[in-house]
Parts: structure tokens; C-alpha cells; sequence
């Protein structure tokens, strides 16, 4: 997995392919706001995307309020949204839907 910053065409398409994530205002990243029924349902997502942040050594930005989850990410060393955030957004869809 290459830490180039995604650009043009090549980002519209990986935004294209990720439901409900948009570019974040004001700043090079993607962002998603989810939404569980209780604060115990958010924090297992969090406890779930947090193994598989650590295994890739690729973290989330994110604040939690009960059963809010507003998430972004970015690719500190690239400056930018890499394939990284998109292969942890990705996770994130599964792990938020199962
Ligand atoms: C030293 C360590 O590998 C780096 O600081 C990792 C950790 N997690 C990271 N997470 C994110 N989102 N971007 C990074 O550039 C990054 N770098």
C-alpha cells in the first residue's frame, strides 16, 4: 500500500465507492459521522476499528458522543488522504454494519 496522496479522479472515485463519507471542510481528509442507538454500541465499533488500527498502524481521528461516532482521516506523513484511510474507511463500513 503506497503512502501517495490520492488526487483528482483517483480520490472522486475512492469517496465514490465509500457511502456517506464526504471531503472534510477546511482541511486535507475524509470524514463520516456515525450514528449507533447507545453509547455501548459506539464504543464497540471503536474498540473494533481500534484492533485494526493498531495492526496497521493507521489511526482514526474521532469524538464520540454517546451514540456518535464522528470520524476522520488523514495520512499524517503524506500530508493528504492515502489509500490507507480508504482501506480503513472500508473496514469501518464492515465493522459498523455487522
Ligand atoms: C510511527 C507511526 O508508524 C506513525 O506515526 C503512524 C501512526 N499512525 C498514523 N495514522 C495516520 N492516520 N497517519 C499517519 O501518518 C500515521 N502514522
Amino acid at each position: 500500500m503506497t503512502d501517495k496522496a490520492l488526487v483528482g479522479v483517483e480520490r472522486a472515485k475512492a469517496l465514490h465507492e465509500l457511502h456517506g463519507w464526504t471531503e472534510a471542510k477546511g482541511r486535507d481528509a475524509i470524514t463520516k459521522t456515525y450514528q449507533f442507538k447507545s453509547f455501548s454500541q459506539a464504543w464497540g465499533f471503536m474498540s473494533r476499528v481500534a484492533l485494526f488500527a493498531e495492526k496497521t498502524d493507521h489511526h482514526p481521528e474521532w469524538t464520540n458522543v454517546y451514540g456518535r461516532v464522528e470520524v476522520t482521516l488523514t495520512t499524517h506523513s503524506a500530508g493528504g488522504v492515502t489509500e490507507k484511510d480508504v482501506a480503513l474507511a472500508k473496514k469501518m463500513e464492515l465493522l459498523a454494519n455487522s
